[in-house]
């Protein structure tokens, strides 16, 4: 069994940077460790316009510590208001690299979005399959009706799979896929125009995990923890060695006040913990000769940018998780927090 592996360094597909206070105490954990991140733009207000990505962006770059190779990849908020024009600007600024699609209500900071994929935003659509602009999905319906637990699969059947045949040349990446129904969906669709991003919660985890003990609002996120098949499925897609698939942390940070709460707010703090976790996932697969391309290939070979060169070390030291993080505003409690993890990473 390996005792070190050294790796080309990671990017981060999907990352939740926020602003303020909160971007201060968290980018160094996704600096330090990611080349990129794929930047989701659901701040209040969302980031809808070029201009507010460029702006965004300067914030980050300005938390960054001298020396730091680290690179946001810049997203926008895709609204019924959003223009083809916009996208025009987003290309040609040369900073933005993807529009998200949050169905309206679906998750945290997405009350005033797309009510009408369709009806609304097709004209956008035709522009970004003109641009090369892959389209980033929460892939989850909003309809009350529908358990939460099937919000994915119903997405699937109702929203992605008219829009893929409909534009068969956009790009769209599924964020955060969750079950069984998303790994084959995204298997049996063309290479290299659907993609995904996998969480660790969602490879480690399963729905046990918010109910273990008593409620474990740290272990809430969107889409919701599934069943153990569908996190046995979703290890099989990523450890397969297929292309489609590709790391996104999903590291979404919430004040502990905010998450241990009477209303409990979703998002996993997972950056600090993201690449032991991730692989802990290929080690126990038996698969860590396909952590590489996981983790560092096939993200920017779909976004067509080039690999990294610099590498990382992940060296087979215990090591443990804090059990918070403490900042002036409060405390941050990160995934796995007081637990003893396997893989430690570092730069070489
Ligand atoms: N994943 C989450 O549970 N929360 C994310 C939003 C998202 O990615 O859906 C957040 O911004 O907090
Ligand atoms: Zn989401
Ligand atoms: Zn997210």
């Amino acid at each position: 069994m390996a005792e070190e592996l050294i790796i080309t360094l990671p990017d981060d597909w999907h990352l939740h940077l926020r602003d303020g206070d909160l971007l201060q105490a968290v980018a160094p954990h996704s600096s330090s460790q990611f080349g990129r991140a794929i930047v989701m733009p659901n701040l209040k207000p969302p980031i809808t316009t070029t201009a507010a990505a460029v702006a965004y962006r300067d914030s980050i770059m300005k938390t960054l510590p001298a020396g730091s190779n680290f690179s946001p990849l810049m997203t926008l908020y895709l609204t019924d208001k959003t223009s083809p024009e916009e996208i025009k600007l987003a290309r040609r600024s040369g900073i933005v690299y993807g529009v998200k699609l949050y169905p309206a209500g679906a998750t945290t900071n997405s009350q005033d979005e797309v009510t009408d994929l369709f009806g609304k935003c097709l004209a956008v659509l035709e522009e970004m399959v003109e641009q090369n602009m892959p389209l980033l999905v929460h892939g989850e319906v909003t309809d009350p009706k529908i358990d939460i637990f099937d919000r994915e699969k119903v997405f699937i059947e109702t929203i992605l799979q008219p829009l893929i045949k409909r534009l068969p040349k956009l790009k769209v990446v599924m964020e955060h896929i969750t079950t069984k129904d998303a790994a084959d969906f995204v298997a049996s669709c063309s290479e290299g125009f659907v993609a995904a991003t996998v969480t660790p919660q969602h490879l480690l985890l399963n729905r046990n995990a918010i109910f273990q003990g008593g409620l474990q609002p740290h272990n809430y996120c969107l889409p919701v923890l599934k069943r153990e098949t569908h996190r046995q499925a979703i290890v099989s897609a990523v450890t397969s060695g297929s292309k489609r698939f590709f790391l996104g942390t999903d590291s979404a940070p919430h004040e502990k006040q905010c998450k241990e709460s009477s209303c409990g707010c979703a998002g996993i703090y997972n950056a600090p913990v993201a690449l032991s976790a991730y692989t802990k996932v290929f080690e126990e697969a038996g698969a860590l000769d396909k952590l590489e391309a996981f983790t560092s290939f096939n993200g920017p070979d779909f976004y067509g940018l080039p690999r990294n060169t610099s590498r990382v070390k992940l060296a087979k030291t215990p090591w443990k998780v804090p059990e918070s993080f403490s900042f002036s505003f409060g405390e941050i409690v990160p995934m796995f927090a007081g637990e003893t993890l396997d893989w430690q990473p570092s730069l070489v």
